[in-house]
């Protein structure tokens, strides 16, 4: 008899584990990892590396739950051409484990929660600018791009580009040149982002009829077009030293190694436009990228590095003076 108890809780256990686990995915949760960082990354700059816990608390869970509902509607909306791409027909809608009904009431609940939180312990201006990311991938992107136009994602990276301006918001209540800035850099990032990816698994996209710019235009142009962003993209990130100067030696450092191996990767895939490896090293290096630049922007706020790039500034000369005349 307690066997049978027993079995029976550990069944209900798993189907809740399940359960939590579908929506989970419904909330595609490593994207979200990335977008929170570059959150992060403008709560530090506006703040000079001292965040108030609790307001650092609250911006990314409030930041988190809008990104998750953005997805969460974002997998609702697709679930028709989700179900027939292979890389997408075991996510929850389309595998019958989730209800679109009940996907629905869980995107909304999201938003809500996401406002009121941001509203309550960050200010209006972020909460309102987790929304708007809310209404543009959802709108723009979603519904009006990502089926008719090849520059689908040129247009819908912006909605990407809004958490660092929510990140900066929470802290200042305003926006500035910096979280501007940062927001380009991530409008740039994108397309090189997913047009790699797009170029590995375009007959996917080719099947469904999304008009993803390797389909429409071919391996040779998106590779091309690659390597424009990527070229714009590498100034960019120089900006927040210089004219900004809201970062220092050590994330210039850092930008511009990370960006050689960006010109890099951009470079042999035009070499090679073919070459399915090379878009997805190409693919892979955007996220550790886009990573690794955020954690550059939150080091290089932290007092000791700023302790360590004014102690080099002030003895460099002296230092070169020693070395002598090359
Ligand atoms: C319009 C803009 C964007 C498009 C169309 C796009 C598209 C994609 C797609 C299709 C994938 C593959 C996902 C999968 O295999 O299920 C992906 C992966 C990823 N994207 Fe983007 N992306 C965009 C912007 C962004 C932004 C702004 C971020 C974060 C700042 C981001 C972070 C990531 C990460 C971390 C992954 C890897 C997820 C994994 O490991 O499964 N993407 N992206
Ligand atoms: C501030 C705020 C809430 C911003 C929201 C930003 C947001 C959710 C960006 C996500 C970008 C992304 C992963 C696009 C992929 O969509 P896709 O439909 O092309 O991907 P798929 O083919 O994998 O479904």
């Amino acid at each position: 008899m307690q066997d049978i108890i027993g079995t029976g809780v550990r069944r209900h256990h798993d189907n809740l584990l399940q359960v939590f686990r579908s929506y989970y995915q419904l909330t595609k949760p490593r994207i979200i990892l990335l977008l929170l960082m570059t959150t992060i990354a403008g709560m530090v700059l506006a703040s000079h590396g001292r965040v108030d816990p609790v307001l650092a608390l609250a911006t990314v869970a409030g930041g988190a739950m809008a990104a998750a509902s953005a997805n969460t509607i974002n997998c609702l909306y697709d679930c028709d051409i989700d179900y027939i791409m292979e890389r997408t027909r075991s996510r929850p809608i389309p595998s019958g484990r989730v209800q679109p009904r009940d996907a629905a009431l869980f995107a909304a609940s999201l938003a809500i929660a996401s406002f009121t939180l941001l509203a309550t312990f960050a200010n209006l201006l972020a909460a309102l600018l987790a929304m708007s990311g809310i209404v543009f991938y959802v709108l723009i992107y979603t519904h009006f791009l990502k089926r008719h136009s090849t520059q689908n994602i040129v247009v819908g990276g912006a909605a990407g580009a809004i958490p660092p301006l929510v990140g900066w918001a929470a802290v200042t209540g305003d926006l500035g040149w910096a979280p501007w800035v940062v927001f380009a850099i991530i409008f740039f990032w994108t397309p090189p982002h997913f047009w790699a990816l797009a170029m590995m698994i375009r007959d996917d996209y080719a099947a469904v009829g999304v008009p993803m710019l390797p389909v429409i235009e071919g391996d040779e142009d998106t590779a091309r077009q690659i390597w424009l962003y990527t070229l714009l993209l590498l100034p960019l990130t120089l900006l927040l030293v210089y004219p900004l100067h809201v970062s220092g030696a050590i994330y210039g450092a850092t930008a511009i190694a990370l960006g050689a191996i960006f010109a890099r990767k951009a470079w042999q895939l035009l070499a090679d436009p073919h070459d399915r490896e090379k878009a997805r090293s190409l693919f892979k290096y955007s996220i550790s990228y886009l990573m690794l630049l955020c954690v550059a922007i939150a080091l290089d706020c932290l007092p000791l590095s700023q302790h360590v790039t004014s102690t080099i500034a002030e003895n460099l000369p002296q230092w070169l003076g020693a070395i002598g005349p090359m």
